[in-house]
C-alpha cells in the first residue's frame, strides 16, 4: 500500500524503542533527551518570548519527558513550575528528575496543588504516553479533571502541550479509558492546542477522540528511523501485523516522513487499465456499471455515475428501472442510460467483458439491491456495494460469506451495525482498559470475515483488506463534507477507480482521500454535487494530468 505514513501501535513502538537500545547504539536516556528537546522546540517555535508554563509531570517515561522539557525551557529562560509524584521512576526517568532538582523545585501533583499553581501561558501533559494500560483513578484522575477545566482554547486560558498523547486517551484505539465505577468519575476529556508525538503516529491519534483531544499534532524525530525501517523489512514478528496506514493530506500534522500524496496517487492510477496506453481509447479506461433505483430515487445513483465519470472511467452507464428511465434524461451527457429490470437482465449484460466494475446500493432500494445482488456476486468481477446494497447484503442468507477481495463494502455506522452487529457492540462498549478495541480492529475483522474490502466512513474513516491491511484517513478538519449524498459520490468514485483497473483497497484508498481534498478545496457551503466538480483541479493540482505515464 502506498498511501500516508506508516502507523505504529503502542505494542510496536515499545518495541522498536526497545530493539533501538538492545543494538547498544542509543540509550533510553538519549530518546527521552531527544523527545524532551522536541517537545521544547515545538513550544519554543510557538512561543518565540519566553512565557511561564506548568509541567505536570507523571510516574514513568512521559514524566521523564516531561522534567527534560522543565529543565531545557528553564534554560531558555521560561518561568517554570513543575508538578511530580514521589514515586520511583525507571532509571531514565529518575535521572531526568535528579537533572530538574538541580534546577527547581517538585510540587506534590494533586488537584489541590494544580489550582493552587501560579498563573502560565502554557501547561505541558506529561502524566501518560504510550504506557497507559487502565483508566486514571483517585488523584490522578481528580488532576486530569482539574486539567480539563482549567485549559482550552479559549481566551484566557492557557494552552495545553501533550506529550505523545493527552493524558487518559488510549493511543490504540483514540478512546478515553473509563474507570468502572460512577458517572462522576467519568474523565473529563482533555483538549490539547498541540500534540508532539515521538517517532510515529499511533491509532488513538486519529481515531475516535484522539483528532479533538490532541489539537495540532506533530510528529518529532526522535532517532528511531534505522529499527522502525528494520521491522518494516521482518515482519515475520508477530508484533508486525499488516501495515497500518495514515492518509492526511492536509491534515493539521506535520510528519518530517509524510509521504507525497500527488506520487503515489499517480503510482496508484498508473497501476490501471491505462498504463501503457496513455493515449488508450474509452474501453482501456474502463466500464462501470452504476444501479440506479425506481422513479423519484435517482439522485444519488445519478452522484455516483457523475464522480464515477470525473474519476476517469473511460464510460459510465447508469441503468434504472426502464419505466424510470425518463427521471435520468438531464446532463450530464457524457452518462449513457439503460434501463435494467431485473436480474436475468443483469445477468445478460455482466457476460460483457468490457464491463470492468459495477456499482450497487444508491438509491437502489433494499428490495431491488436484494434481487440484484446474487448476480453480482456470482459475477464476481470489480464491485462497490453501498447502502441499501448493505442492507440487502446483511440479510442475504450466505452472509458475510460470497465476497472476493474485488469487492468493497462502504457502510456508515448504522449500515456497519447492521452488517457486523457484534463488533458494533464491542465498538459502543465503554472502554475500562488499555489497547480498548479500535475501529481498525473491528474493521479488520470485518474484512478478514467477509473476504472483501471494508470502508467504515466517518470523520475517521477506516479501511481494512482481508490480508490485515488498513489505513486511516482523517478527515475530521471538513466536517462540511457530512451532507447528504457525498456517500454516493465516494461509491461511485471508488467504482470508477475499479473501472480503471485499480485494485480495491488502493481505489478506496485513492477515492477516500480526494474525496475529501475536493470537500477541502471547496470549503463550507458545499453540497455533494460540488464535489465531483471539483475533481478535474485535483488532478491538476497533484499531477494527474499525467496519469497513465508510470
Ligand atoms: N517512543 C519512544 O521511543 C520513547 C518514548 N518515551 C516516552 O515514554 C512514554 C512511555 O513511557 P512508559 O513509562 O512506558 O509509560 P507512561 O509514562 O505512559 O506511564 C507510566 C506508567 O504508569 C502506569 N500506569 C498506566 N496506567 C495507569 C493509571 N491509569 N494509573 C496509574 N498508573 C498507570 C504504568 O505502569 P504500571 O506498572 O503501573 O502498569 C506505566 O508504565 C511515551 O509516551 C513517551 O512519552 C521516551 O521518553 C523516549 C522514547
Ligand atoms: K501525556
Amino acid at each position: 500500500m502506498l498511501f500516508g505514513t506508516e502507523i505504529l501501535t503502542t505494542a510496536q513502538m515499545r518495541a522498536i524503542e526497545s530493539a533501538a537500545m538492545v543494538s547498544g547504539k542509543v540509550s533510553g536516556l538519549t530518546l527521552m533527551e531527544r523527545a524532551g528537546a522536541a517537545v521544547a522546540g515545538e513550544i519554543r517555535l510557538r512561543w518565540p518570548k519566553p512565557g511561564r508554563a506548568t509541567v505536570l509531570c507523571g510516574p514513568g517515561n512521559n514524566g521523564g519527558d516531561g522534567y527534560v522539557i522543565a529543565r531545557l525551557l528553564a534554560q531558555a529562560g521560561w518561568q517554570l513550575h513543575v508538578l511530580g509524584l514521589d514515586n520511583a521512576p525507571g532509571p531514565d526517568a529518575a535521572e531526568m528528575k535528579r537533572r530538574w532538582r538541580r534546577i527547581g523545585p517538585i510540587a506534590p501533583l494533586t488537584e489541590a496543588g494544580l489550582r493552587q499553581s501560579p498563573a502560565s501561558d502554557i501547561c505541558i501533559d506529561a502524566i501518560f504516553g504510550t504506557g497507559l494500560t487502565r483508566p486514571p483513578e483517585g488523584q490522578i484522575a481528580a488532576v486530569l479533571r482539574q486539567l480539563g477545566r482549567m485549559t482550552g482554547d479559549g481566551e484566557g486560558y492557557p494552552c495545553l502541550v501533550a506529550v505523545d498523547c493527552p493524558s487518559g486517551l488510549c493511543m490504540d484505539s483514540g478512546e478515553w479509558l473509563h474507570p468502572d465505577h460512577g458517572e462522576d468519575t467519568a474523565p473529563v476529556p482533555l483538549h490539547a492546542g498541540l500534540t508532539v508525538a515521538f517517532d510515529s503516529p499511533k491509532p488513538g491519534h486519529l481515531l475516535q477522540w484522539g483528532p479533538t483531544a490532541c489539537g495540532k499534532l506533530m510528529i518529532a524525530d526522535i532517532g528511531l528511523r534505522h529499527w522502525r525501517e528494520r521491522r518494516a523489512d521482518t515482519r515475520a514478528d508477530a508484533m508486525c501485523p499488516p501495515a497500518l496506514r495514515a492518509i492526511w493530506p492536509e491534515f493539521p500534522v506535520r510528519d518530517s516522513r509524510m509521504v507525497d500524496v500527488g506520487s503515489c496517487a499517480r503510482i496508484a492510477l498508473g497501476k490501471g487499465i491505462s498504463a501503457g496506453h496513455p493515449a488508450g481509447h474509452k474501453y482501456s479506461h474502463g466500464h462501470a456499471l452504476v444501479v440506479a433505483g425506481p422513479a423519484g430515487h435517482g439522485g444519488a445513483a445519478r452522484l455516483a455515475a457523475r464522480a464515477a465519470l470525473r474519476g476517469g472511467a473511460g464510460l459510465v452507464t447508469l441503468c434504472p428501472p426502464a419505466a424510470a428511465m425518463a427521471e435520468h434524461a438531464g446532463p450530464p451527457d457524457a452518462l449513457m442510460r439503460r434501463g435494467l429490470d431485473n436480474a436475468t437482465q443483469m445477468r445478460a449484460m455482466l457476460t460483457d467483458p468490457r464491463i470492468t466494475a459495477l456499482c450497487l446500493g444508491p438509491g437502489c432500494g433494499v428490495n431491488r439491491a436484494a434481487g440484484l445482488l446474487p448476480v453480482v456476486l456470482d459475477h464476481a468481477g470489480p464491485c462497490v456495494l453501498d447502502a441499501d446494497a448493505l442492507t440487502a447484503l446483511a440479510q442475504a442468507p450466505h452472509w458475510p460469506g460470497g465476497l472476493s477481495d474485488n469487492c468493497v463494502l462502504t457502510p456508515h455506522a448504522g449500515e456497519f451495525a447492521r452488517l457486523f452487529p457484534d463488533l458494533d457492540a464491542r465498538l459502543a462498549e465503554t472502554p475500562m482498559r488499555g489497547p480498548a478495541f479500535s475501529r481498525t480492529d473491528a474493521l479488520r475483522e470485518a474484512a478478514s470475515r467477509c473476504g472483501a474490502v471494508v470502508l467504515l466512513k466517518g470523520p475517521d474513516t477506516v479501511i481494512a483488506a482481508p490480508d490485515g491491511q488498513a489505513c486511516i484517513h482523517s478527515a475530521s478538519d471538513v466536517p462540511w463534507l457530512a451532507t447528504a449524498g457525498t456517500g454516493d459520490v465516494l461509491a461511485g468514485l471508488i467504482t470508477g477507480f475499479l473501472a480503471r483497473g485499480i485494485a480495491a483497497f488502493e481505489a478506496a484508498a485513492l477515492a477516500v482521500l480526494l474525496h475529501a481534498r475536493a470537500a477541502r478545496r471547496f470549503g463550507p457551503g458545499l453540497i455533494a454535487d460540488d464535489l465531483p466538480e471539483q475533481l478535474p483541479f485535483l488532478f491538476r493540482e497533484l499531477g494527474l494530468d499525467e496519469w497513465g505515464r508510470k
